[in-house]
């Protein structure tokens, strides 16, 4: 988890203030986890709505039509060993690198479009993993009829590569409520499924480092669009820094965290003075 969990009762109960913006489309990957939101942006669907695409909710024709490409592929393939292999191990990131595989395959993106972020530091045990995932992906797809479209790209160096850059990139997306029935739906797709509706992937965001003491955070109110708020007044020339964790946690902890979960040892000013 990237954000502190406080940006949720601050965007509740005040109206939101401008900041930088990053709309949908610069986003090169995201993915829903919750039924109940947009298969393309992660918008909350309105009221029952009605799954018009193969179980599918689009909140809008454009957002079917961006989806178009790699939904075409996702829908004609049987993915229930990998739906089983991630949910029995509580896993999101290989469904990232699926949808990643499916808008290379279906030309929206290139497949070295991750290459500029920085990768995670692999264990060897966790490169095992990655090997026997990307095996099950491999056959899923070859099972379903892709060998020629997998050709030019699908390797085991290119799943290791692009899951070593999710897991250090990619933020857990929590919506924000906007009405009571909402707020009850929220809370049962929290027990269901960890409080997210989707993970996503930003490139100018990805290059935001962690201060266990921020001047900025990251919030979503509708969809996967997001903003990025100050939270004191910025001087010229500084750096915004957001938080990847909890930053109520002692230091121990919070290293503990960063240096297990993100791979690194942090040297914000607050971790170095020991507070
Ligand atoms: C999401 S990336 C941030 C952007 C990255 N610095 C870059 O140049 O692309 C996260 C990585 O940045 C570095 N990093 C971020 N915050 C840090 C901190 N407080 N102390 C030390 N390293 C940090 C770590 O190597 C971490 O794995």
């Amino acid at each position: 988890m990237r954000c502190a969990p406080l940006h949720l009762l601050l965007a509740i109960t005040s109206p939101p203030r401008p900041g930088l913006h990053f709309p949908h489309e610069w986003n090169q990957l995201v993915v829903r986890i919750w039924s109940q939101v947009c298969y393309s942006c992660l918008r909350r669907k309105a009221g029952k709505g009605s799954d018009s695409s193969g179980g599918c909710y689009f909140c809008s024709d454009a957002c079917r039509e961006h989806a178009e490409g790699f939904h075409g592929i996702e829908k004609n393939v049987d993915w229930s060993l990998l739906d089983d292999h991630c949910s029995s191990r509580g896993l999101k990131y290989p469904y990232m690198v699926k949808r990643l595989a499916c808008m290379v395959m279906s030309g929206a993106v290139g497949a070295d479009c991750l290459d500029i972020l920085q990768p995670a530091h692999l264990h060897q045990s966790t490169i095992t993993e990655m090997e026997e995932e990307f095996e099950l992906l491999d056959s899923t797809f070859r099972k379903a009829g892709f060998q020629e479209e997998l050709a030019t790209f699908f390797t085991k160096q290119w799943y290791i590569n692009v899951l070593a850059r999710i897991r250090v990139n990619a933020f857990r997306i929590e919506l924000v409520a906007s009405s009571y029935e909402d707020l009850l739906s929220s809370a049962i797709a929290s027990v269901a499924c960890d409080a997210s509706v989707g993970n996503a992937v930003y490139m100018l965001p990805s290059f935001y480092n962690h201060d266990c003491d921020p001047n900025t955070h990251i919030v979503w109110l509708e969809n996967a669009d997001a903003k990025l708020k100050t939270l004191r007044d910025i001087d010229e020339g500084e750096e915004l820094r957001i938080c990847y964790i909890d930053t109520s946690m002692d230091v121990n902890a919070r290293q503990k965290i960063l240096a297990e979960g993100f791979g690194f040892q942090c040297r914000c000013l607050r971790c170095l003075s020991g507070d």
